[in-house]
């Protein structure tokens, strides 16, 4: 499980989108939203679109890896589609804030990898958020005021990106994944693949 996070703007969606292009073996974790779709965004692509009593009854039914309120809005992970994506052997990344982070963290430790991605500046973070255009005024100034907030979690990640060039963040997020799945621990078959190297000598 790979969780790439960032204050609003930083280019988490950006990103991602590109990794999912570029890496076969990974599967989105699409999550749950009470918040408004923004021009362009896509239900079950972006995120399932969904009313707070929906959204409430999946967190009473147990359905949610984690959820949290962010910005006013609710958002969560729905469990199901990441189990069978890992029962498959598949890698799973996930955009999800802080709070979310901590508690697959405590659930799951020994499985994720967490990635936090920094913007070059504040003023960077600012012109990012306003040129996406997406959001209303009243939005990108509560985004903002928030930056600083949600900033404050980098120490609780295992890598830091300062995301200066896309490709660059890219290619970095690739090193982390590659350098991730060839960990001893991580290599399913080890014991038995070294144990025939060995009685074939
Ligand atoms: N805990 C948690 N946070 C989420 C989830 N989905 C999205 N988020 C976070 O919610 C915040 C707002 O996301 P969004 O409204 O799409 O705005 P954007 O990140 O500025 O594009 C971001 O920090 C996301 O990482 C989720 O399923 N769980
Ligand atoms: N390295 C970068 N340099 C310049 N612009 C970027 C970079 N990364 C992302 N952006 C732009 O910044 C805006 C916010 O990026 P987005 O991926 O939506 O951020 P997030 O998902 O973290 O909120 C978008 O308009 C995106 O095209």
């Amino acid at each position: 499980m790979l969780v790439l996070s960032s204050p609003s703007g930083a280019g988490k969606t950006t990103i991602s989108r590109a990794l999912m292009a570029e890496e076969p073996n990974l599967t989105l974790s699409i999550s749950a939203t009470t918040r408004p779709k923004r021009p362009g965004e896509r239900d079950g692509v972006d995120y399932y679109f969904v009313d707070h009593p929906r959204f409430e009854a999946m967190v009473k039914a147990e359905d949610m890896l984690e959820h949290a309120l962010v910005f006013g809005n609710r958002y969560g992970t729905p469990r199901a589609p990441v189990e069978a994506a890992l029962e498959a052997g598949r890698d799973v990344l996930f955009d999800i804030d802080w709070q979310g982070t901590q508690q697959v963290s405590s659930r799951m430790p020994r499985d994720l990898v967490r990635v936090f991605i920094l913007p070059p500046s504040h003023a960077e973070l600012e012109r990012r958020l306003r040129t996406r255009a997406l959001d209303p005024e009243e939005v990108v100034q509560e985004r903002m005021a928030k930056a600083a907030d949600e900033m404050s979690h980098w120490d609780a990640y295992d890598y830091i990106i300062v995301n200066r060039q896309v490709e660059r963040s890219v290619a970095e997020v690739k090193s982390i994944l590659t350098a991730e799945r060839l960990r001893r621990d991580r290599q399913v078959g080890l014991t038995e693949f070294v144990s025939r190297l060995r009685s074939a000598a």
